[in-house]
């Protein structure tokens, strides 16, 4: 297995995708009075060596789905999935090897310390004594000084650090962290992000899920959105972002109009109610003084201006609703 931490960008032998996902389809079989559940629609997902990516959707998604598949934990249905490289079903061991997982729940053994508790867990992987680093991995999460108390001394920020390193312990070079920083506080979460970055830098691919918009802009270099099973956008954050770059502004005039007055016809405009007009426009325009002017060849008197950004969450609302009604983002 090639070393995560300090793993070199430029060694032609790390392959290009930490995780190649095609068509990749789950339906849960019913069980009892609930129905057969489609939860991942052939779902399509390549996460670049190296980035930060985030899986974000709404509860039932098929987030989870999604990644406990990639940790040999949920069956799939249908479909590959090659993680570093390595075919899930024909090369089982080795794709297993290469990703570890920080589920949701703090399952924390209280009665045993830090130090002990990696040692089981490299135990399990079948990490032999003199390869484990144990001592290395509680310094890289910041837990040097907590490594001999007992786990059920430490506080909820240090359980979720721990179980970060148990899911490094045998050296994976692709981290999977389900909704790390769900009901959490904000001085907590602001940490986890620095140590999950931090990860990143020294080599980690790192694949996170959130429902949370703002820790998937703030932490993730690219961004999947899923709804429904489905992968509706995927892109860098960056240009999810400027997708997002859309500006409300409405002007309500004192004279009341039928129609959108013509000066108004370069924009991008619609009437609202008798008096106003809400116009969409990019963030990066300033289209203020031509809507001014224009107001002015109308005759209208502005008495009133409001505007709204458009964020993540926006983006989402539209890309999930237009989901609800069978579009494809
Ligand atoms: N073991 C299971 N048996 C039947 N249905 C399941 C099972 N696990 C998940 N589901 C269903 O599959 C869908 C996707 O669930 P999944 O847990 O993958 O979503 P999620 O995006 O991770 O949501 P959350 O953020 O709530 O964890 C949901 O409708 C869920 O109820």
């Amino acid at each position: 297995m090639t070393s995560a931490v300090g793993a070199a960008d430029k060694n032609p032998h790390l392959p290009d995708f930490a995780v190649e996902a095609v068509g990749l389809d789950k339906t849960y079989a019913a069980a009892g009075k609930q129905g057969a559940k489609h939860a991942l629609k052939t779902v399509d997902l390549t996460i670049p060596r190296g980035s930060l990516f985030g899986l974000l959707g709404p509860n039932g998604a098929g987030k989870s789905t999604f990644i406990n598949i990639l940790a040999g934990l949920v069956n799939k249905s249908g479909g590959t999935a090659r993680i570093w490289d390595c075919d899930i079903d024909r090369q089982t061991r080795q794709a297993r090897a290469a990703i570890g997982v920080v589920p949701q729940e703090l399952n924390i053994d209280p009665f045993f310390t830090p130090f002990e508790l990696l040692e089981l867990q490299a135990g399990l992987y079948g990490v032999p004594p003199r390869e484990r680093r144990t001592l290395e991995i509680l310094a890289m999460l910041g837990l040097s000084d907590k490594a001999k108390a007992y786990a059920r001394t430490l506080s909820g920020g240090m359980r979720r650090r721990l179980m970060v390193a148990k899911a490094m312990v045998h050296n994976p070079p692709v981290l999977v962290l389900d909704e790390p920083t769900a009901g959490v506080d904000i001085e907590l979460r602001q940490q986890l992000w620095a140590q999950v970055k931090e990860l990143n830098r020294r080599g980690v691919t790192i694949l996170l899920t959130t429902h949370y918009l703002e820790e998937a802009e703030e932490l993730c270099d690219r961004i999947a959105i899923i709804n429904h099973g489905e992968v509706i956008a995927c892109d860098t954050t960056q240009a999810l972002l400027r997708k997002l770059d859309n500006k409300t502004l409405t002007i309500t005039f004192a004279e009341s109009f039928e129609a959108v007055p013509k000066p108004f016809a370069e924009f991008s405009v619609e009437k609202v109610g008798e008096h106003a007009l809400r116009f969409q426009y990019r963030a990066s325009e300033s289209p203020l003084p031509r809507i001014l002017s224009a107001a002015g060849s109308a005759g209208l008197t502005p008495v009133d201006v409001t505007t709204e950004e458009t964020d993540l969450e926006d983006i989402f609302l539209q890309l999930t609703r237009g989901a609800h009604a069978g579009a494809q983002g």
